[in-house]
């Protein structure tokens, strides 16, 4: 963990205060379970960030892909959680619980090719 960053928890999950990358509309954190002690990639996405109508009523789609796939490509999905600091009721961030990948997914070994299409 950085020099001063405090340990903050989401569910039984301790971020670390490891970055492990950002996208458009979300921050990847490394976080490690109390109890189980594996490491996990949080991924945490901003619902204010997203306008588009579009976007925001297919919103469940990632995970839902995710939870149906299972390749050595492919992160696989632990659990969603929708959350918000004051109101519950009004999420503001969807956080994706998924597999660690050690390495970084977008370098893709060039003696290995995903043949399969998602549709
Ligand atoms: N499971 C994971 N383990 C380790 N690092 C991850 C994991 N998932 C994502 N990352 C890191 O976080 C970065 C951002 O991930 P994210 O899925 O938000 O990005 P993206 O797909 O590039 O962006 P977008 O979905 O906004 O187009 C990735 O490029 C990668 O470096």
């Amino acid at each position: 963990m950085r020099a001063g960053a405090r340990a903050s928890a989401v569910g039984n999950y301790v971020l670390t205060g490891r970055a492990l990358g950002k996208g458009h509309f979300a921050r990847v954190e490394e976080a490690t379970h109390s109890l189980l002690h594996h490491k996990v990639a949080i991924k945490v996405i901003d619902l204010t960030c997203i306008r588009e109508e579009y976007a925001r009523r297919n919103l469940h789609r990632e995970p839902q892909l995710m939870a149906r796939l299972g390749h050595p490509c492919i992160a696989a999905l632990y659990e969603t959680m929708m959350a918000s600091r004051r109101r519950p009721a009004a999420a503001h961030t969807l956080r994706l619980h998924m597999r660690l990948l050690q390495t970084n997914p977008l370098l893709i070994n060039n003696s290995f090719r995903c043949n399969f299409v998602i549709t």
